[in-house]
């Protein structure tokens, strides 16, 4: 097999509002960041299979005739995107010599890798390569980080295949897939989620394949195409958490109350909801002070929801609270429990309070930096147009 090195990326992304609510059907309306996780695939001639992903300290390589090993239970597979399947995630994790219970960042991403690798190539030609990841999102923090590396492998590996073509022309920077394409590196991307969330929604590898603002329902993406600009204050609170705890905590939630849950779920739809009109008649007519103050309390009302469904934190509190006395609105973004949240900044917000509530927030221990949203979705670069820095790492393996 004629293997072709490659070089992709993909976007992080934060939940405007939906979390959770979008695991039980509800909408979510999402955005991409200008964070992004870059994946260097190389052809290999050494008969071996590697990965190398420094963020998470995790350096692996297989004999291509160790993974033959389980090529009987892929080859029946027929390289057909479908619901996960559990017996074969059973077999890798008997493969890697890992227990059911393990749900550590290295086996969950060796996982994801090994299953779209052997259910891709596992009935035909297996290729010897490398693939390595750097990502400049902080990992399990809520900004989408499984999904981005999902995507990316995802992407890498169907180019691999043949499934879909490199887009990148000769003389262009960056190249991107068409539409059915984007699809196809959805599917696999969201069977990564599964590995790694357990019960993913979706929306966050939508928003890492598409990139830009959508709005997201049972499945169904649908792009927002005029979306204001925002100004958004990005927090890591730096406390580690787990998605795939967090959704099982609230789905737990709601089986032992539904009468009292499914009532906060509708409610955070239907914030979803407002939000999205506001923010679409904010394109169309004069933007005002009274379309910040709804957003600002649709932004309060939607954290004590996720309060009432068990994903808050301390540290979480403390954001809402330094940032309340700025006069600012925050809220978590992601599962919560922890990791990141976004607070949003008003046209009228001058240096001095954003520089004020930056140092305020660092003062807690907190990571803080204004971010920019709506960065494009997964793409393939032409190795020289990415920052020298990033080169530097994944050339390291
Ligand atoms: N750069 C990376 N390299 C390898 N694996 C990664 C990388 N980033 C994320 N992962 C995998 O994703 C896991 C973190 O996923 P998790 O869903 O808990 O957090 P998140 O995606 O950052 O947050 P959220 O889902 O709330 O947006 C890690 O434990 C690891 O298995
Ligand atoms: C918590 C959650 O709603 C968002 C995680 O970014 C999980 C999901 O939608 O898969
Ligand atoms: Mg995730």
């Amino acid at each position: 097999m004629q293997v072709r090195d490659c070089l992709i990326s993909a976007p992080g992304k934060a939940i405007l509002h939906g979390e959770h609510a979008v695991v039980h059907g509800k909408v979510a309306l999402a955005v991409s960041l200008n964070l992004r996780t870059y994946l260097q695939l190389k052809a290999k001639d050494d008969g071996k299979v590697s990965i190398n992903l420094p963020n998470i300290e995790t350096f692996v390589s297989w004999e291509l005739s160790e993974l033959k090993q389980l090529i009987p239970c892929f080859s029946d597979k027929k390289e057909e995107v479908q619901r996960l399947d559990p017996e074969l995630v059973k077999k890798l994790r008997e493969f890697m010599g890992v227990n059911n219970g393990n749900l550590d960042s290295s086996t969950t991403a060796t996982l994801a890798f090994l299953y779209i690798y052997l259910s891709l190539f596992g009935s035909g030609e297996m290729p010897s390569l490398t693939v390595s990841v750097w990502s400049e999102l902080p990992t399990g923090a809520g900004l989408g980080s499984s999904a981005a590396y999902s995507v990316c492998l995802a992407a890498a590996l169907l180019c691999v295949s043949g499934k879909i073509p490199a887009p990148l022309k000769d003389g262009e920077q960056t190249g991107r897939w068409c539409q059915e394409d984007l699809e196809l590196i959805n599917s696999w991307a969201f069977q990564g989620e599964k590995i790694i969330h357990g019960n993913p929604s979706g929306v966050d590898n939508a928003v890492g394949t598409w990139g830009g603002m959508l709005r997201f329902l049972a499945g169904k993406i649908i792009p927002l195409s005029r979306v204001p600009l925002l100004r958004i204050l990005l927090t890591n609170t730096k406390v580690p958490r787990s998605t795939k705890v967090l959704v099982a905590r609230v789905k737990d939630k709601i089986n032992k109350f539904p009468s009292i849950m499914i009532p906060v779920l509708d409610s955070v739809d239907a914030i979803s909801c407002t939000c999205e009109k506001v923010l679409t008649e904010m394109t169309c007519e004069p933007i005002t002070g009274e379309h910040y103050n709804i957003l600002e309390e649709l932004i309060d009302i939607n954290q004590h929801h996720l309060n009432v469904m068990g994903v808050g934190h301390p540290s979480l509190d403390i954001l809402c609270k330094v940032t309340a006395a700025r006069g600012l609105h925050s809220k978590l973004t992601g599962a919560g429990g922890g990791g990141c949240g976004i607070t949003l900044l008003r046209p009228e917000t001058d240096l001095v309070t954003v520089q004020g509530t930056v140092k305020d927030l660092r003062d807690c221990g907190f990571d803080c930096w204004e971010t920019s949203i709506g960065g494009p979705g997964v793409q393939q670069h032409f190795p020289f147009s990415v920052k020298e820095e990033i080169l530097e790492v994944l050339n390291r393996y």
